[in-house]
């Protein structure tokens, strides 16, 4: 246990079919190759919220209302140089037509089979969780 917390904010995205995207960590970033919820970190002076609309819009050029999007679960992990804390926000109504625009894949995956594709070890529970109740 090291180093310390660092606030990320995450969205499961869902479409109308139920249905949850999941972005590949591109090449040169850490854990690379791993599938995850797209987001990042929060800037100086950021609310949680606007920093997820930012990143989506960033990440995958789509407009979210900050107001429209809602908690929904959280992972707590204990990386070997900072500990992660990370809001998942569900998110299902957006503007404009989502893209990868960081060459990163994505891919559109049912609840259930979210524990097919290998994720940082902090998702695993949430993608557990997700599985369960959606
Ligand atoms: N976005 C995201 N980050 C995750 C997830 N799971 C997980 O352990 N992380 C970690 C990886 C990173 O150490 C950290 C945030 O990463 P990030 O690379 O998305 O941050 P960012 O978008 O702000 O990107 P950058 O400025 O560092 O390039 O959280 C997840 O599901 N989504
Ligand atoms: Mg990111």
């Amino acid at each position: 246990m090291s180093g310390k917390v660092l606030l990320v904010v995450a969205a499961a995205i869902f479409n109308e079919d139920g249905d949850i995207l999941l972005a590949q960590r591109p090449e040169g970033k850490s854990m690379a190759g791993l599938w995850e919820f797209p987001g990042g970190k929060l800037e100086a002076g950021e609310r949680p919220e606007e920093a997820l609309c930012r990143e989506l819009k960033e990440e995958l050029q789509i407009s979210v209302d900050p107001a429209a999007i809602r908690p929904i679960t959280f992972a707590s992990f204990g990386y070997p140089d900072f500990h992660l804390l990370m809001p998942l926000y569900e998110v299902r109504d957006w503007q404009g037509e989502l893209a990868g625009l960081e060459g990163q894949e994505i891919a559109w995956v049912k609840p259930a089979e979210l524990g097919r594709y290998e994720a940082p070890p902090a998702d695993i529970p949430l993608f557990d969780e997700l599985a369960l109740r959606y």
